[in-house]
């Protein structure tokens, strides 16, 4: 969504030189944008090796993604996030129930013409990872169109240009960054973006949680079924998997606790079972070795650990039923439970898979797992007592 406040400036490193552009002004100069493009080096992703997808690095593909790029500790840009009123939207919609949000400035991409970065999601850097926001900066271009997809819904961010803007103007757009999305081809002109990797800051006071309307819907659902004489007459478990994936770290079997990250639905899921007084709890699901993805997985944990086998490599291709690297279940108190009573399935595909062929950046210190919410149901007896 557009917004605006001063032009930004942009300080890059040119050699031993530092230039510093004033965009768009300067960026219409097109040596000044030769300047940010020689200060770039082509965009590298992250992928798993084909026969130990547990380990892997930062390949150049430029089938895979064709880009220029700069780390951050090589630029700087006077974009004021929270003056602009961009923190505050993004925590409002993304993490209402977290204390703040973080913005760590992470690169600067270009897109020139013919340049794309296909679907990936963004590597998680640490466990409070929410999302990633995307900042275009003002630059004539066509094409270049920024997909996100989730839970079969697909969002486009178009930030191209014409002609550049008399006034301030910052496109954005956030997500969360478990969310497969892709740059589509830039067909002219170069299309410049700042990327920020969203952290999301715990309270450390219990808060009342929001719930929105959608989610009061299934409320009410739970609520009657309760109500409803024979339902559950011995107690049971619904289980609901998450509809997002979520970070944890994958050198050790670390016990995670995934409720203060919760997203979206996932986050008013479980504050309106907890506010109808029913236990509830968020735990790992993993797959087993013959059934190997979505409601089959009913091995649930409170801690992590894979190991990889029968990985197929089909080159860039998403499928993920053929392809992918299938995830077994380690001894690590780990139970299979038969007497789960699935609610909804996970509303990811194979995340875990799509994040170690197709990150934006390889790292292993972090991986995005599924989840599931586990909601108790007393016997109607005890129920009834209520
Ligand atoms: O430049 C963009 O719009 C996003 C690029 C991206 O997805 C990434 O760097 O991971
Ligand atoms: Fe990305």
């Amino acid at each position: 969504m557009p917004s605006s406040k001063n032009f930004p400036y942009l300080r890059h490193a040119n050699g031993a030189q530092h230039k510093l552009l004033e965009l768009p002004r300067s960026g219409a100069d097109s040596l000044a944008l030769e300047g940010l493009v020689a200060a770039c080096s082509p965009a590298t992703f992250g992928k798993a090796y084909q026969n130990n997808p547990t380990e892997g690095a930062d390949v150049l593909d430029p089938s895979y993604r064709k880009a220029l790029n700069v780390d951050a500790a090589k630029f700087g840009v006077t974009i004021n996030l929270a003056e602009l009123g961009i923190l505050a939207e993004v925590k409002t919609l993304m993490a209402p129930d977290s204390a703040d949000i973080r913005a760590e400035l992470y690169k600067l991409n270009i897109h020139q013409a013919g340049d794309f970065f296909k679907a990936h999601v963004d590597t998680p850097r640490s466990s409070n990872m929410l999302g990633s926001l995307v900042i275009a900066l003002p630059s004539v271009h066509e094409g270049g169109q920024l997909t996100v997809e989730h839970a079969g819904q697909q969002q486009t961010f178009d930030w191209s240009l014409t002609e550049l803007p008399n006034a301030p103007l910052l496109q954005w757009g956030a997500f969360y960054s478990d969310c497969k999305h892709e740059v589509h081809p830039v067909t002219s002109g170069a299309r410049i973006t700042v990327t920020y990797n969203l952290m999301a800051v715990k309270p450390t006071l219990p808060v009342l949680k929001g719930v929105s309307p959608a989610s009061l819907a299934l409320r009410q659902v739970i609520e009657e079924a309760l109500e409803t004489p024979g339902f559950l007459e011995q107690g049971g478990t619904l289980a609901f998997g998450c509809q997002h994936a979520y970070p944890h770290n994958s050198d050790a079997f670390l016990k995670t606790d995934f409720k203060p990250q919760l997203k979206g639905a996932d986050a008013c899921l479980f504050a309106f079972a907890e506010d109808l007084g029913l236990s509830v709890d968020v735990k790992a699901i993993y797959k087993d070795s013959e059934d190997n993805y979505r409601i089959a997985a009913d091995y649930i944990g409170s801690s992590f650990g894979v190991e990889y086998e029968g990985m197929v490599d089909n080159e860039y291709e998403y499928d993920y039923e053929e392809d992918g690297c299938y995830g077994v279940v380690l001894d690590n108190g780990a139970q299979k439970r038969e007497d789960l009573i699935w609610c909804h399935e996970i509303g990811h595909g194979e995340i875990k898979e799509v994040y170690l062929h197709y990150g934006n950046d390889y790292s292993n210190s972090c991986m995005y797992s599924y989840a599931v919410i586990l909601i108790e149901v007393p016997t109607a007896a005890i129920l009834l007592q209520r």
